[in-house]
């Protein structure tokens, strides 16, 4: 145990003081508030390479982006998993899907069958729907009374829900209207990022000791309780989503025997299933539709609310925006997709660096390694754990100047910066597969808001966000006013 305590000393690594010999640094990073910024801070102190330890197990901070290409791009052969989970661990190999694959031949094959899913045409094709939902958030918006103060973060969760339910399964689950929560899903789903269930004590336990003989026990602990734990309502939420999404892909199996196919993200992948020689298992297909809800969901709602929040704080940056739609937004058109993807360029700047300030899953960014090898200088042993520090990356003044990267301002993006600068959606081969669908919904839904509506904050005085990180970094509330814009087709 002393030789291991010994990982980075004897790198010349530095290393924040160890707060217990039996769980590392994670006392610290379990009880701060924010998780991301607590590596900040540490960076600050320690420099862009540090170490940590998750257990006995060290863990590498980095952001000195060279040292980011190396592990995320050129050697990503050696440091293709993220770190497995309890719950990933003891569903095992055979329902692993893209996000949680831990052998490097199991993700490949899974993300070759479902890049096609999330290519430009297919989101071409997924459009009206996402603008189906919409329309409904601006029809509920409708009624909010004009000027009163309102959280704004709420009405998108519902958006996005909505959005992921129709796009993914193509069912209508009528979230939107459903203000009381009453909805199963939604509930499940609220539930699973309410409480970040890897922090209780059995995943906290094998997060301790993955890497030896009591994860094991762990693992065998966790098959037990989920045995005897017979009451539904008991049932961890990811569990419970889990198991229900099953009946869920099985009707549509049957369904499609006799049905025209649908279109939607199931249906695009069960083709995928069917066409790829290699196959994904129907059990893979699951735990893929799985993913899909689970990721789709809070991120884009929380990018949302920070785009909501900036454009609250920006005046001047929404009324350019607005300026921008006038010229190129038509939404009845039949080109949305093409105004979206391209028309639209500051809009494309404003949410870049939205996402910059304010990246909504920093920790996911993260790789282990698989192989002993060489980075930068450092020689990295099999098993170690490399954690990217996204908000120092992001708020690097030399990557992101000469603009204080304190302020907002979206021209930035205009200037070619280093590749691995931004890291909103990670890096590399095991980048977010559904980047160009969250951009999709989260273009579309501003487009539409800007342009019916001025968008003002509850107060102009010390307007801020109270951010905390379970498993992604959130806002409270974004709470807003709107205002009506005067346009010539609403007089
Ligand atoms: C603003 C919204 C989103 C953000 C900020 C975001 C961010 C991320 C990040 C940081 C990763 C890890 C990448 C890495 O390790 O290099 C990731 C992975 C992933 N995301 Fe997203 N995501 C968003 C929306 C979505 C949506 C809408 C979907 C699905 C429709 C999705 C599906 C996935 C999947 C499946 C992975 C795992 C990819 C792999 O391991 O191959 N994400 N996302």
């Amino acid at each position: 145990v002393y030789q291991r305590f010994c990982y980075f000393k004897n790198r010349s690594i530095p290393c924040p003081p160890l707060p217990s010999i039996f769980l590392g640094h994670l006392p610290i990073l379990w009880s701060v508030k924010s998780h991301a910024e607590q590596l900040r801070q540490w960076t600050q102190q320690y420099g862009s390479v540090y170490g940590l330890f998750e257990g006995i197990r060290p863990m590498y901070v980095t952001s000195d982006v060279a040292f980011i290409e190396e592990i995320f791009v050129k050697q990503f052969h050696r440091f293709p998993i993220r770190r497995l989970t309890l719950l990933n661990r003891s569903i095992g190999h055979k329902l692993s899907n893209v996000f949680s694959a831990g052998l490097l031949s199991i993700w490949r094959r899974q993300r070759r069958i479902l890049t096609p899913t999330f290519t430009g045409a297919k989101m071409r094709r997924l459009l009206p729907t996402v603008d189906t939902c919409v329309n409904l958030f601006m029809d509920k918006l409708n009624t909010v009374p004009s000027g009163s103060i309102f959280n704004i973060y709420e009405l998108y969760k519902r958006l996005t829900m909505d959005v992921i339910c129709r796009c993914a399964f193509g069912i209508d689950t009528d979230v939107q209207n459903d203000m009381e929560n009453q909805n199963i899903y939604m509930k499940k789903v609220a539930e699973m990022f309410a409480k970040n269930h890897e922090l209780t004590l059995l995943p906290r336990m094998y997060r301790v000791t993955s890497h030896t003989v009591f994860g094991g026990i762990c693992v065998l602990l966790f098959k037990l309780k989920r045995l005897i734990t017979t009451n539904e309502s008991k049932l961890q939420a990811n569990v419970w989503l889990l198991e229900h999404m099953n009946e869920f892909v099985q009707q549509r199996f049957n369904k499609t025997e006799t049905h025209k196919p649908t279109s939607d993200l199931l249906q695009l992948m069960m083709n995928a299933v069917h066409s790829d020689k290699d196959m994904l298992t129907p059990t893979e297909l699951l735990s893929n539709v799985f993913v899909v809800l689970a990721a789709g969901f809070e991120t884009t709602s929380t990018a949302l609310a920070y785009c909501t929040y900036c454009l609250a704080l920006h005046q001047d940056i929404q009324e350019k925006l607005y300026q921008e739609l006038v010229e190129h937004w038509c939404p009845d058109e039949t080109n949305t997709y093409d105004i979206i993807s391209s028309k639209l360029t500051f809009m494309d700047l404003f949410v870049r660096e939205v996402l910059r300030m304010y990246p909504p899953v920093p920790q996911v960014v993260h790789r282990q390694c698989t192989e002993n090898t060489h980075v930068a200088g450092h020689d990295i042993r099999k098993g170690t754990l490399i954690q990217i520090d996204v908000l120092s990356v992001h708020y690097d003044q030399e990557l992101w100047g000469p603009e204080p990267v304190n302020e907002f301002h979206p021209e930035r993006h205009l200037q070619k910066r280093h590749p691995l600068a931004f890291l909103p959606f990670g890096a590399g081969p095991r980048t977010c597969i559904g980047m160009r669908f969250a951009l999709m919904e989260v273009k579309l839904c501003l487009a539409q808001l800007i342009s019916t509506y001025r968008i003002l904050p509850s107060s102009f005085e010390d307007y801020k966000l109270n951010i905390t990180e379970q498993l992604s970094m959130t806002p409270d509330s974004v709470c807003i006013k709107v205002e009506k814009r005067i346009t010539s087709s609403s007089h």
